[in-house]
């Protein structure tokens, strides 16, 4: 055996430990950028990170896993994935994501969950499915003790989101990188805010993820994707229209608003 297989061999046995890939190095330091600029995660921090089994909360789980092994600052983990009995998911996929967070030493719990209890009578949506989420992994937090949550939305989602608020609802308004809520014992964070899609997309096929085919029915016919195609259509125009959206959030000047009617 020659020695290159040797070394194949070996780095196939390491797993998601393996060495990083240039794609995937370059995710984790813009993951890490991100953290240290906006103070995403300090010294004995607690946090829970929301995993939906989609590559952006997986890829969060292998940056944030990943940092803290040569970081000399300590934080816990812990992933949660609010399970909806709506959609079940084979046993296969189950099984690859627990050898997945076993391999990068994060403990994994899944919590099952009906969506939509016996009482509801309305017509069920994204925002429902998203609320209800975010009340499980609050009262998951209060419980135990949990002092962040952190959620696995990109740059893309933040400019879509500001955009989804400015034409629907006339706002300009978008996800917090770090939202505050029961006077600060609790915090939302979003570490991949500065890392566009296409970069976790790229990682996390290098990585080799256990991505899972999410079973919802209301994902393909959403607003989002029709905002998703205009912010492509708009970096088109500007290569860094992703990340000017983003800036001119902090950076508005009033001098050009109208007059209110
Ligand atoms: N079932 C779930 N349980 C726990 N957290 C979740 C769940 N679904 C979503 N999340 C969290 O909320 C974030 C945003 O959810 P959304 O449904 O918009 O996923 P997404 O943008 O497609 O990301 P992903 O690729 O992680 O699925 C996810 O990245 C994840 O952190």
């Amino acid at each position: 055996m020659s020695q290159t297989q040797l070394i194949w061999i070996l780095s196939g046995m390491q797993g998601f430990n393996a060495p990083m890939t240039q794609s995937v190095q370059r995710f984790v330091k813009q993951v890490g950028k991100a953290i240290n600029t906006h103070g995403l995660i300090k010294a004995g921090d607690r946090v829970l990170m929301g995993i939906s089994g989609g590559k952006d909360s997986l890829s969060m789980a292998y940056a944030l896993a990943s940092r803290r092994k040569w970081l000399p600052v300590q934080y816990d983990l812990q992933a949660v994935m609010v399970q909806w009995r709506e959609h079940p998911i084979p046993d296969q996929e189950l099984e690859q994501l627990d050898r997945f967070f076993a391999e990068i030493e994060v403990p994994f719990r899944r919590i099952p969950m009906t969506m939509r209890p016996p009482s509801f009578k309305g017509e069920f949506n994204c925002y429902l499915c998203a609320r209800n989420r975010k009340r499980v992994l609050f009262e998951l937090a209060r419980e135990e003790g949990w002092n962040k949550i952190a959620f696995g939305h990109h740059m893309d989602d933040i400019v879509e989101t500001t955009l989804m608020n400015m034409v629907v609802q006339g706002r300009y308004a978008t996800m917090k990188v770090d939202q505050e809520f029961f006077d600060g014992l609790l915090r939302v964070i979003r570490p991949l805010c500065s890392v566009r899609e296409s970069m976790v997309a790229r990682a996390a096929g290098s990585l080799g993820l256990p991505v899972m085919g999410i079973d919802c029915p209301l994902k393909e016919v959403n607003l989002r994707k029709d905002i998703k195609r205009i912010v492509g259509e708009l970096s088109e125009v500007h290569r860094y229209a992703r990340e000017n959206i983003i800036r001119s959030l902090s950076n508005i000047d009033l001098e050009y608003l109208p007059a209110q009617s």
